[in-house]
């Protein structure tokens, strides 16, 4: 498969960076994907470039003010859609079973799912890591077609940071979550991903591609993280 170059936007982005980003040149063997805020989803639909959302509600309809559902994302022409970011779980208490329930509806309506996981600083310092990861692709995935989803391994301590684990680290992961789905599953990382650190994230065996926060509201930068993960 193609590997993933997902761009984050958070709540960040604007017109004007939408059309920077007309000028993304494809390159072989990636697949860059734009997850600007939901309000630019329409932008998109006349570009040539994927695009996916940053969350989405469980019910396709109803009395949600504020929400989004799957139905309406992939009507806008969505293809992918980010759940469980850590910054949606503290700030939201959205938990496992909530990303499940978005994760379940957003592959009814033929969107793919870029389902988050990661550990804190703490459970990575005290060696609890591998359990708090296991218990998050459990309850998260749970009956979940495993070809249907990516996961995407953003441990939080990296998160706009600066620090990122080292490969072998990543590695250790990547094993670890094939023990887990096995390797029908891509598996990404996210966590202070730039033009600089991303040449050495795509010689880790078993990576499908990467979740880009803050470098990938540069469409130069973006770019020559995209040309890192050339085929
Ligand atoms: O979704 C993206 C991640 O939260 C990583 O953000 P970052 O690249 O700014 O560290």
């Amino acid at each position: 498969m193609k590997r993933l170059i997902i761009a984050n936007w958070k709540m960040n982005g604007s017109i004007h960076l939408i059309q920077e980003f007309r000028s993304l040149k494809k390159i072989p063997g990636t697949e860059a994907i734009i997850c600007p805020p939901a309000c630019y989803l329409p932008l998109f639909s006349d570009t040539l470039m994927k695009f996916g959302a940053q969350n989405c509600h469980h019910a396709n309809n109803g009395a949600f003010t504020g929400e989004i559902s799957a139905l309406h994302l992939k009507e806008l022409g969505c293809t992918y859609v980010i759940l469980g970011h850590s910054e949606r779980r503290t700030q939201f208490n959205e938990t496992d079973s909530v990303v499940n329930h978005k994760a379940a509806k957003a592959i009814e309506h033929g969107l793919t799912p870029i389902i988050c996981i990661g550990e804190t600083y703490a459970e990575r310092h005290e060696n609890r890591f591998e359990q708090a990861l296991l218990s998050q692709i459990d309850r998260s995935t749970h009956g979940l077609p495993r070809h249907q989803y990516v996961i995407a391994y953003e441990p939080i301590w990296s998160i706009g940071t600066g620090l990122v684990p080292t490969s072998n680290d990543i590695q250790t992961v990547i094993n670890l979550i094939q023990q887990r789905l096995g390797t029908h599953t891509p598996i990404i990382y996210g966590g202070s991903v730039n033009d600089k650190n991303a040449a050495d994230l795509s010689n880790i065996p078993g990576l499908n591609g990467i979740l880009v926060g803050g470098a990938s509201l540069n469409v130069t930068t973006f770019q020559s993280i995209i040309d890192a993960f050339q085929a």
